[in-house]
């Protein structure tokens, strides 16, 4: 098995956190050192922020001062607190894509998707979608993808909630053999006797807001071998069991001690502790280092058949065939029917991007965000946008190229194919790309509100089909004005005023990305 480590030292230095810009802070002034190798257990109760310093640990949300350094984040790993079902997937092929994510390659995913569900119990599942899967078999498979490729960072926000007693002991033992391995692993876990005596730094987030520094402890790491020794008081209540890691030859003198105590513990469990080699033998090992383009492949893997499985692409293809069919017909001049169908392709370009950025669930959106970035993970969705929406559009042209007719509106000047559909095809790009623009500033995250987002885009492609000195109204009234005269000309100006626009509408719409909400 690979080790990694954690490269050094994770710090918060001052990190704070409110919702809303005049919302309470909800963390303040936090600073926090946690060592490589280290396992860590949060603590504090409900409301505290756990959830919340857990988020901006794993790198899914973004303090709103302070800052966090030292984050593994090429091989950071989140589950979160309620992982979604809600998504157009069988298990497998949901965890190969987070596997690719991740750096792995395809073979690799998926024999390592297979063990870790098999070590969940859920192997029969492989092939349910997601959807049907009961809600402690899709909690299995919400750990199964943080611990795919074996994390340097692991991060649990209430992981074991759900899972039955095989799955949460699969669970401990995965967290042991990964901090064993030099990865760090935090959790939260309302249960006090999970994993207790075994954390390395305990971290108390202080109940109620006010300019607190979290409470740290440290204890001295749990031996890498030694024996794992569980007792009860009988009749005692439930704190009272435990759970102690000693080393070997240590082992004798703390039963002494357990049995002989008063009144005396009654010893329940004693095996050997060997936390990182049972766990994940000969697995395929995962790659040092995987390259940008690989990895921004996968996302568009990821978000194309996220895009294809939702069937939400339907609607807006139904739009452009019908109002295509209404408004072109063979045999019209074909500057003014590519005119047509690239004026079209702006709404619906808008429209595809408000379906691939409201495609996931967030909670889903988390977790993909903790493998390769928040910022990221949202320019995945509108780059899938545009290659969907540009698709359309080059099918579209084509077809109206084939079906018109090769001359102008008064049917006396030929007008070459060939370059009327160049002329097109730039034409349905300045539409793409302002419809991407439109749609990027109208939907999340920078326009939460569904009823108002759905109005703004629809104003806003509108406006930008019609307003005097808009590329695309520049690049449709050309092919108009051409297929008047018959002459052809190449929309490049507009192009290149369109690839700036809608370059700063999705560079808005990715720095407001850098959270992603539960
Ligand atoms: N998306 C959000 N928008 C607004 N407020 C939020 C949001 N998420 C959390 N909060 C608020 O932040 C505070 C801390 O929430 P958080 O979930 O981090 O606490 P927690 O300690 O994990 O709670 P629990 O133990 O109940 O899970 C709460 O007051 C909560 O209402």
């Amino acid at each position: 098995m690979r080790v990694v480590r954690a490269t050094g030292l994770l710090r918060f230095d001052g990190v704070g956190r409110r919702y809303g810009v005049r919302g309470p802070w909800v963390l303040r002034d936090v600073t926090l050192e946690v060592p490589a190798g280290a396992l860590v257990r949060v603590q504090g109760v409900n409301g505290s922020g756990k959830s919340t310093l857990l988020r901006v640990l794993a790198g899914v949300d973004a303090p709103d001062a302070g800052r966090v350094t030292g984050r593994p984040a090429a091989s950071t790993a989140y589950v979160p607190e309620r992982f979604p079902a809600a998504l157009p997937f069988p298990v497998l092929r949901y965890l190969t894509h987070i596997g690719a994510l991740r750096g792995l390659p395809a073979a690799a995913a998926r024999a390592r998707a297979e063990h870790w569900l098999d070590r969940f119990g859920i192997g029969a599942y492989a092939r349910t979608p997601l959807d049907e899967l009961s809600k402690g078999t899709c909690q299995k498979v919400a750990v199964v993808q943080a611990l795919l490729a074996d994390p340097a960072l692991l991060v649990l926000d209430e992981a074991w909630t759900g899972l039955d007693t095989d799955a949460r002991g699969a669970l401990d033992a995965a967290v042991r053999a990964r901090v064993a391995a030099g990865g760090t692993v935090v959790f939260v876990d309302h249960d006090a006797r999970r994993l207790a005596g075994e954390a390395t730094v305990t971290v108390t987030v202080p109940a109620g807001t006010g300019p607190v520094a979290v409470d740290l402890t440290t204890a001295a790491p749990p031996p890498a071998e030694g024996v794992v020794i569980e007792a009860v008081r009988p009749g005692g209540p439930e704190d009272s069991d435990l759970r102690l890691v000693v080393p070997a030859q240590e082992s004798d003198a703390a039963l002494r001690g357990l049995l002989g105590a008063d009144p005396p513990w009654h010893v329940t469990g004693v095996r050997t502790h060997t936390p990182a080699a049972a766990v994940a033998p000969d697995l395929p090992e995962v790659p040092a280092a995987t390259g940008v383009r690989q990895r921004a492949a996968a996302l568009l893997a990821y978000q194309a058949g996220l895009l294809a499985r939702s069937h939400r692409w339907l609607p807006p293809l139904l739009l452009y065939g019908a109002v295509m069919a209404i408004g072109v017909s063979g045999g019209q001049p074909v500057l003014g029917s590519l005119g047509y169908a690239a004026a079209l392709l702006l709404p619906v370009a808008a429209w595809m991007v408000r379906v691939c950025v409201g495609n996931e669930p967030p909670a889903a959106r988390a977790c993909v965000a903790s493998a390769v970035g928040a910022r990221q993970a949202q320019a995945g969705a509108l780059g899938t946008a545009v290659l969907a929406s540009a698709l359309l559009g080059a099918v579209g042209t084509g077809v109206v190229a084939a079906v018109s007719s090769a001359y102008s509106d008064d049917m006396r000047t030929a007008v070459p194919v060939g370059p009327a559909a160049v002329a097109g095809l730039l034409a349905a790009a300045v539409s793409v790309l302002l419809g991407t623009a439109v749609g990027a500033l109208t939907n999340p995250p920078l326009l939460r509100r569904g009823g108002w987002s759905l109005l703004a885009t629809g104003l806003a492609a509108g406006a930008v089909l019609i307003v005097s000195g808009s590329p695309a109204q520049a690049a449709v009234t050309d092919l108009v004005t051409g297929s008047r005269t018959g002459s052809v000309s190449y929309p490049v100006p507009a192009l290149a005023a369109a690839a700036v626009l809608a370059a700063a509408a999705c560079s808005l719409s990715l720095r407001a990305a850098r959270r992603t909400y539960p």
